[in-house]
Parts: C-alpha cells; sequence; structure tokens
C-alpha cells in the first residue's frame, strides 16, 4: 500500500494544546512559542480562538498574540470563529484561515458551543459567507467523529452528514477529529473512507488526541487510506474544556519522528520544535508529553 509522499502538519499546540491550561499563560509566551514554530517550518498554526472568554479564559489573549507575532509570508496562522462576533475579531487580527467547529454528536455540540448541530450550521452559515466575501481560508472541524463523552457511539454516517454540509458551507479544508483519543485503526480507516465520497482526501485532515495512546497508530492507518493533513501538538499539549479526562493532541515530536521514519517529506525540523516543547513545558513547570521530544532532549543532555 502506497503512502503519501508528503504531509501537512497543522501546529495546534497555541490553541488546542493551551486552550485548557488553568493558569494564565502570558501574551509573551504564547508569542514566543508561536514565532519559534514558525521558525521550525510550519506552514500552518492554530494561533488563535476568538471565543467567548467566559467560557474559555485561556483564549482572551488571542488579540495580542495575532497582533505580535511574528508571521512569515506563505504560512497560515488560524483562529477558531465560533460566530460573526468571533470572525470580526479574527478579521481584525488578520488571521489566514477562520475555522468553524461543529461536532458528530448532538450532546457534545450541545456542550461544546450551546446549540445543536442544525444550529451550529445556521451560525456557521454568515461566518462561511464573510470569510468568502474577505478571501480568508475557511476550514471546518468536526468534534467527536470517533466517539462522544456523552453520547458514546458516534455512526461515520453522521460524521458524514456534518462533513457534507461542512462543505456545502464552502469549507476549504475539513477536519475529522478525535476528540477523547477512542478511535483504533480499522474504525479510523472506514470513518475516513465514508467521508471522502463526500469530500475531496487530499483536503481531510486527521486531528487525533491521545487519551488512549492510539493516536500515531491512527495516523499511519490514515496515511494508509491517502488522507495526507495530520494536526498536532507541540509537546502533547492538550485536553478539552468539554470532554473531561481527555488528553492532549498526538505531539508534532512523535508525529514527526513517525514521519521521517516512513521518508514521508513535512518541511518542519524535528530539532526545533524539540527545543520549542522543551520551552513551553519548563514554563508549564511540568515535563513534556512527548516521548520522541523527551527522548532527543535527554540524548542532548548526555
Ligand atoms: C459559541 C459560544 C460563543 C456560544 O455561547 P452562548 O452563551 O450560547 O452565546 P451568546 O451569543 O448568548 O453570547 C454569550 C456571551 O458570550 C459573548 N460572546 C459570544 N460569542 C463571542 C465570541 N466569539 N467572542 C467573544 N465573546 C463572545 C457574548 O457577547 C455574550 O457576552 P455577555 O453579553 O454575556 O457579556 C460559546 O459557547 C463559546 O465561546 N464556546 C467555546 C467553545 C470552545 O472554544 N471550545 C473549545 C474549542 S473546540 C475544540 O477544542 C475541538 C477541536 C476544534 O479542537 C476539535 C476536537 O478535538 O474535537
Amino acid at each position: 500500500m502506497s503512502l503519501p509522499s508528503k504531509v501537512k502538519i497543522v501546529e495546534v499546540g497555541p490553541r488546542d494544546g493551551l486552550q485548557n491550561e488553568k493558569e494564565t499563560i502570558s501574551a509573551e509566551v504564547k508569542i514566543e512559542l508561536v514565532d519559534r514554530l514558525t521558525d521550525a517550518g510550519f506552514v500552518n498554526i492554530e494561533a488563535a480562538s476568538f471565543v467567548s472568554p467566559k467560557w474559555v479564559p485561556q483564549m482572551a489573549t488571542s488579540t495580542e498574540v495575532m497582533d505580535r507575532i511574528r508571521r512569515k509570508p506563505g504560512v497560515v496562522y488560524s483562529a477558531l470563529t465560533p460566530n460573526m462576533k468571533g470572525f470580526e475579531a479574527a478579521l481584525a487580527a488578520k488571521a489566514d484561515e477562520v475555522v468553524i467547529f461543529g461536532a458528530a454528536s448532538e450532546a457534545f455540540s450541545q456542550r461544546n458551543i450551546n446549540c445543536s448541530i442544525a444550529e451550529s450550521i445556521e451560525r456557521f452559515r454568515d461566518v462561511a459567507q464573510a470569510a468568502k466575501q474577505h478571501n480568508i481560508r475557511l476550514r471546518g472541524s468536526i468534534s467527536c467523529s470517533f466517539g462522544c463523552p456523552y453520547q458514546g457511539e458516534v455512526p461515520a454516517d453522521s460524521v458524514a452528514d456534518v462533513v457534507r454540509r461542512l462543505r456545502e458551507l464552502g469549507c476549504d479544508e475539513i477536519d475529522i477529529a478525535d476528540t477523547i483519543g477512542v478511535g483504533t485503526p480499522r474504525k479510523v480507516q472506514a470513518v475516513m473512507e465514508r467521508v471522502a465520497k463526500e469530500f475531496p482526501i487530499e483536503r481531510l485532515s486527521g486531528h487525533f488526541h491521545d487519551t488512549y495512546g492510539q493516536a500515531t497508530a491512527n495516523i499511519y492507518a490514515s496515511l494508509e487510506v491517502g488522507i495526507s493533513i495530520f494536526h498536532s501538538s507541540v509537546a502533547g499539549l492538550g485536553g478539552c474544556p468539554y470532554a473531561k479526562g481527555a488528553t492532549g493532541n498526538v505531539s508534532t515530536e512523535d508525529v514527526l519522528f513517525l514521519l521521517n521514519g516512513l521518508g514521508i517529506d513535512t518541511g518542519i525540523d524535528l530539532d526545533k520544535v524539540v527545543d520549542a516543547g522543551q520551552f513551553i513545558s519548563q514554563h508549564l513547570g511540568r515535563k513534556a508529553a512527548s516521548r520522541t521530544g523527551n527522548a532527543i532532549a535527554a540524548k542532548r543532555a548526555g
């Protein structure tokens, strides 16, 4: 089975990774993290989230972060925008891409964005139109594509239904997200193959959390069915405020070690990602949740 020769990694640490941290992280630290990631060679970094600060206080510095990061031409700096209020803020902050985020599970949609799936699509309609008017890339993200903390099983057809609705809104890219990390390789392949009937596979991405240690196996399984965009988080930062017990996104260092070993090109400098991971972990006062990151750091220390 042939695997893609090139993969795009969307670094989501500064947003998905940090949004759940209890202690307030200063804008300076977030900016340095994004700048380090830019230097490491990512072409897409999720840097901000324009959501209600009452719901996700850690993201309240998003305007400042977007204003002060060192932008490299060609790099896409993305921001989450659940509604027009979020979109206006993202536009003012010069986001290159806005992300509308729904769920394949009704229960999770209610808990995360306080509305049903159908209502969320209606709210996204204005955001999608505005993004098109302003020539801003539009990405759609679907939580709980492999299981839901409240509802349990999520049928592949439910994921496909949301993919179809996001396609109709004009999404350039759609993320199939394993919010609570319960996917396993065969299931992941079945869902990816099902949703690829609704949307071009080269514009679908795999967003895996590593709660049950399956994320790199799921990435390999996704590669086997032709997925070539993956989300990951430096130092394995993360968790979801509305998914109790969910651990971080798969660590970027681990994904790069896997892809480098497979001879798949990402254009990213693993050593610089390890540095960025050690930087943010030291700041947070804990060891990185990345096996590769910690192994390389230990080897360097001799
Ligand atoms: C969606 C809403 C806003 C609805 O929240 P709501 O309470 O239903 O909305 P509302 O329109 O009634 O507004 C309530 C208050 O929020 C304010 N507000 C309203 N919108 C905004 C905005 N954009 N920016 C700033 N403030 C906003 C609004 O102005 C008002 O303020 P008040 O009058 O009470 O002072 C709320 O539920 C929310 O912000 N939820 C946060 C959800 C979130 O960020 N979740 C984490 C990200 S998703 C994720 O991590 C999953 C993903 C993408 O990574 C994939 C995966 O792994 O699954």
